[in-house]
């Protein structure tokens, strides 16, 4: 039987066709009719397909507001890209945070953007899955003891630590991977090199001292490194296999995986051990900096930002830069959360106020004023730079001027201006469009002694070297 039986036989041709063929050509040859092959053929034919919803179907409630000429761009690219998105077909409701700025093509999920949809969309919970702040009290530790201590045991920049020097998760979680076909192939391998590592970007260990008590906090940020992003890798795929089947015009960062399906729930599964992993990364640094101090922990708690939470209601509910704010969002959700804002800044802590207006979530942070290359660009007008980009003193200069006060470290060696407060949206305003829109409520603050970030790893590379 060829493809032209299937068409004369009133069928449409697509990709469906080999399979097709193979379980008609395979009845034919044990002896069947062609009628019996035809019906073979036939049970591979796609269902009809999910068209894309109308224009202004789903409510996008948003929580922004632009303070000045920038911002009012950035407001209309996050309401363009999020009217984009709420036309794939499963999406019930969206929302934007105050720090909301575009993060890729339009109709991509922003930063700063909450989708409640019948389905999980890895998209939406983005690559860096369960980036996550986590905060450990060290009563009676000075605060540069204590940022000593994380220096001397974190790990910041690509890749994972080498052997010998590598640390393991808890059995239970790596029992967990070893049970999850997502979690298999390299997946796990890297679960254990990545582990005890906080990675690079904005990455950061920050200590300061709590505003209500004046004790000691460490504040990690960080996410699942590359196990995370492997599984990102895998859910996205399969994804992209169902939205070929069953809406193809959905923007392929949108595809989903269907919750009542064996991927569906293997994904879930999936996604609940890298949060497990995330967890036991971000504390077992703490513990490594107790350790070194022969200090004690007196509370911690953590919470992610870029996740995907199931409500009662049976949606799922993906927050990409938002913090969960509803009532107990995770089996060992407190009822505080932690908002960053730059290093320089106090970092909050805050209790959710599970607003309808923002499907019970708030803001992770205050959001990127420009992206890295725009902000250095920024900077090298500012401080006069020439064509080789900014020099050693205008680094200098940009250091004294944004750090000053603060005991702010760079694990390279090397700052990375790019992070720096400047390219965050203005502490100040975020905070108050929290308050204005009444997504949480402030109820203490960390206030900065100084903190470790990546830095500029690459500045030595050869291929950086050999261009300058
Ligand atoms: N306390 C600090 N906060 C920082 C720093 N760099 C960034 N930030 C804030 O974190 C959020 C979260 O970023 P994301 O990568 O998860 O999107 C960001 O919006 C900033 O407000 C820092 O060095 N210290
Ligand atoms: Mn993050």
């Amino acid at each position: 039987m060829s493809g032209q039986d299937l068409i004369d036989a009133g069928m449409s041709q697509g990709k469906w066709f080999r399979p097709a063929l193979d379980a008609a050509n395979a009845v034919l040859s044990k002896g069947g009719s062609v009628t019996d092959a035809l019906e073979a053929a036939k049970a591979f034919q796609p269902g009809p397909t999910l068209a894309l919803r109308a224009d202004n179907d789903i409510e996008i409630y948003s929580n922004i507001r632009a303070e000045n000429a920038f911002e009012q761009d950035n407001v209309e690219k996050v309401n363009a890209t999020m009217r984009a998105l709420v036309r794939t077909p499963v999406v019930r409701a969206a929302a934007i945070m105050p720090d909301a700025c575009p993060a890729g093509p339009v109709g991509t999920i922003p930063v700063g953007g909450v989708v409640a949809s019948e389905a999980i969309h890895p998209g939406m919970h983005s690559a860096d899955i369960c980036c996550s702040m986590a905060i450990s009290i060290f009563p009676g530790v000075d605060p540069k003891s204590l940022l000593d201590a994380v220096h001397a045991v974190t790990h910041f920049g690509p890749g994972g630590r080498p052997r010998g020097a590598q640390l393991k998760p808890s059995e239970a979680t790596l029992s967990a991977f070893e049970q999850n076909p997502y979690l298999r192939d390299g997946v796990l391998s890297a679960g254990i090199e990545h582990f005890a590592t906080q990675g690079d970007g904005n990455h950061f260990a920050y200590v300061g001292t709590m505003k209500s008590t004046g004790e000691t906090a460490l504040v990690t940020h960080h996410g699942s490194r590359a196990p995370g992003a492997r599984l990102y890798d895998k859910g996205m795929k399969v994804a992209n296999r169902f939205r070929e089947r069953i809406s193809p015009e959905t923007h392929r960062e949108n595809a989903w995986i269907p919750a009542d399906t064996e991927e569906g729930d293997l994904y879930w599964s999936a996604l609940q051990t890298i949060r497990q992993w995330t967890r036991e990364n971000h504390y077992v640094l703490h513990d490594m900096a107790a350790e070194k101090l022969s200090a004690k922990v007196a509370d911690r708690f953590w919470n992610e930002h870029n996740f995907v939470f199931r409500k009662s209601d049976g949606l799922f509910y993906h927050g990409k830069g938002a913090t969960p704010a509803f009532d107990n969002w995770a089996h060992d959700a407190t009822d505080l959360t932690i908002i960053p804002l730059n290093m320089a800044e106090p970092i909050l802590i805050v209790r959710g106020s599970n607003a309808a207006h923002g499907l019970g979530f708030s803001p992770h942070g205050a959001g990127r004023n420009f992206s890295r290359s725009a902000h250095l660009r920024q900077l090298s007008a500012e401080y006069g730079a020439d064509s080789r980009g900014l020099s050693p003193n205008n680094v200098a200069a940009i250091l004294e001027k944004e750090t000053s006060g603060l005991d702010a470290r760079f694990f390279s060696g090397f700052a990375d201006v790019s992070e720096l407060p400047s390219a965050y949206k203005s502490a100040a305003n975020v905070r108050a469009q929290i308050e204005h829109y009444g997504l949480a409520e402030v109820v203490d603050e960390v206030i900065p002694y100084g903190s470790i970030m990546a830095g500029d790893w690459q500045k030595n590379a050869p291929w950086r070297k050999k261009r300058q």
